[in-house]
């Protein structure tokens, strides 16, 4: 049997909330907005529980949609992929490289420069020097900043500094790439061009996880859909089974 590429086994994920028995009226309206996931935790503290009894295996090939309705849990699951959340309980096993379309620009260094930022998260993914410098024209052409690049990340306008991190998360094709969709690639020209970069490194990834509200997105690049609800997988299958029963529920 081939390795999982990525592998969640029993993960629990609580986030720990104020104190429980001081807020009993704020924790009432809470637990009716949150579908009763508030609880109290060993120490006596509220805690929402965010991901609940998660398994999954993803292997090579394997393109997952995350569907769910608000604050059903995808976006959480995605950060746990990620590694940004560590689990309360159980274990991500992760078997290569990860690109996060989400928080892009996290990681980034506003002291550095574009280029120096470029340089770093190359060494990061491992990549030798010389490679690093047959990507940087590229990177900067398709983000457009020109002598810019030479500047501190800090003096950029938040546009300018999303399309470095986009072309930068971009230019790599990461055994594992996880996107949420709803992240902003700058202005709307910008995001045009993006659409192609984005279509070839989902196709390209070894897997792929993705939230998404829009189902035409789920169909196209998606072989598998898993429906969350209230911070649990409810059903992982098929696209339609599952788009279906999605529909069939709000
Ligand atoms: N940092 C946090 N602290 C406390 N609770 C959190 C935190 N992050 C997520 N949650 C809880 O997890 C729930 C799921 O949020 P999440 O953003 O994952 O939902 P979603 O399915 O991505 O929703 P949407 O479709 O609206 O983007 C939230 O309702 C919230 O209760």
């Amino acid at each position: 049997m081939a390795e999982a590429v990525l592998q969640v086994k029993n993960v629990n994920l609580k986030f720990p909330l104020y104190s429980a028995e001081s807020r009993s009226f704020r924790n009432a309206i809470r637990n009716v907005a949150l579908g009763s996931r508030i609880g109290v935790n060993s120490a006596g503290k509220g805690a929402v529980e965010a991901l609940r009894d998660i398994n999954l295996s993803l292997y090579g090939g394997d393109r997952l949609g995350l569907v769910g309705s608000n604050g059903a849990g995808k976006t959480t699951l995605l950060k746990l992929l990620a590694g940004i959340y560590a689990p309360t309980q159980g274990g991500v096993l992760r078997n290569g490289i990860v690109t996060t379309l989400f928080d892009i620009g996290l990681g980034m260094d506003g002291d550095a420069t574009g280029l120096e930022n470029i340089y770093l998260a190359s060494y990061l993914r491992g990549m030798q020097k010389r490679n690093i410098n047959d990507i940087t024209d590229e990177i900067v052409e398709f983000a457009e900043l020109h002598e810019f690049i030479h500047m501190p990340v800090r003096t950029y306008s938040a546009g300018m500094a999303t399309r470095l991190a986009f072309s930068l998360a971009t230019a790599f094709t990461p055994d594992i790439l996880l996107v949420d969709e709803v992240f902003g690639t700058g202005d709307a020209k910008f995001i045009k061009k993006s659409e192609k970069r984005m279509a070839d490194l989902m196709s390209n990834a070894r897997v792929l996880v993705i939230a998404s509200h829009n189902t035409e997105i789920i169909k196209k690049f998606c072989n598998k859909a898993l429906l969350m609800r209230s911070g649990q997988q409810i059903k992982l299958g098929d696209v339609d089974d599952i788009l279906s029963l999605h529909a069939s529920e709000v």
